[in-house]
């Protein structure tokens, strides 16, 4: 094996930002090449910033998922938009990630703005180019050129993988020399608790619906590894209603069975050991005003009224 000494390689932090539902988790697991961020149909799925990391040769990425950007209203959203924005002010690319199918928004128009004060490499990504025909991909294209400067313009399809590997290429040759972040088999910067809570999210969020989603939050109370290999993990899910509880509960506690059943097929398949997970459901009807579950969430705490 050879030596890398830390002047061989670069290191860069890319940041993935755009508006709720465009595709950045997507991405980030196409990038990386296995699921370190969660992905619903639904938006505002992720809520705090997400670390990927591709090592190649002498080369490390990390790229990182934010929260989408949107006119916020309530205190967790606040956090999670200044989270996102943190997160672009703090790389050294920003890519701007563009749901195609939904075009230039006045959403789309704001983020602009927005972009135009960073004063890092902007790339823009046109995202799902599976959904629309080509001529209107360019005419898209020019529109949002027309606005902003990009140093450069890729179109993919995250979920088909269409053109990732183009923009990867593109990251490698443009970021900057120095040592790496992380050690080479690195693959996400998530505590091993935080993803199986994030897992849980994702099947809840997939389960239930309306505002039940918005409204709740999973923190993994406790994760032990026991002498048998396998891991037991004690999670609750905060609710802000009394009347959700019922609805996450199900008749007979059906719903809540399969949220768990779903949680730990995949999280036995993620880490390979046999797994116990034991959710719990509290409602705390004012948890979006609570500073801890924002430390949980990796978030900043956004004082003020909401
Ligand atoms: N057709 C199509 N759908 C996609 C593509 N990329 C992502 N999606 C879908 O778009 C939806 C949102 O994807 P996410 O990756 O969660 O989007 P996000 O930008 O991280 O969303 P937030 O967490 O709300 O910020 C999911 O249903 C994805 O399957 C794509 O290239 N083509």
């Amino acid at each position: 094996m050879t030596e890398i000494t830390p002047t061989d390689t670069s290191c860069g932090f890319i940041a993935l930002v755009g508006a709720p539902n465009a595709g950045k988790s997507t991405l980030l697991n196409s990038l990386v090449g296995t699921k370190v961020s969660i992905v619903t149909h639904k938006a505002q799925t992720t809520r705090s910033q997400v670390r990927g990391v591709v090592t190649t040769d002498k080369s490390q990425l990390v790229f990182i998922d934010t929260p989408g950007i949107f006119a916020p209203k309530r205190r967790l959203d606040r956090a999670m938009v200044d989270s996102a924005w943190g997160g672009a002010g703090d790389a050294d690319i920003v890519a701007l990630i563009v749901d195609v199918d939904r075009g230039l928004t006045p959403e789309l128009e704001k983020l602009l703005e927005g972009l135009d004060n960073i004063n890092h490499p902007r790339i823009l990504i046109l995202n799902k180019i599976d959904t629309i025909k080509n001529e209107e991909l360019l005419k898209l294209s020019e529109a949002i050129n027309a606005n902003l400067r990009f140093e450069a313009t890729f179109m993919i399809s995250a979920l088909k993988g269409y053109g990732v590997s183009d923009f990867m290429d593109w990251c490698i040759k443009h970021i900057p020399p120095g040592p790496w972040h992380f050690p080479e088999d690195h693959l996400t910067d998530l505590t091993m608790a935080i993803t199986a809570a994030e897992i849980t999210r994702e099947k809840l969020f997939l389960r239930v619906h309306d505002e039940i989603p918005y409204n709740s939050t999973v923190e993994t109370e406790s994760f032990k590894i026991q002498k048998d290999g396998s891991y037991k993990i004690d999670q609750v899910i905060y609710l802000s209603r009394e009347s959700h509880k019922k609805i996450v509960l199900g008749a007979g506690g059906q719903t809540i069975k399969s949220i768990g059943a779903e949680s730990r097929k995949e999280l036995m398949a993620m880490y390979e050991v046999p797994i116990h997970l034991f959710l719990f459901v509290k409602v705390r009807e004012k948890w979006g005003d609570d500073p801890e579950r924002y430390r949980e969430m990796g978030l900043e705490y956004p004082h003020g009224k909401d």
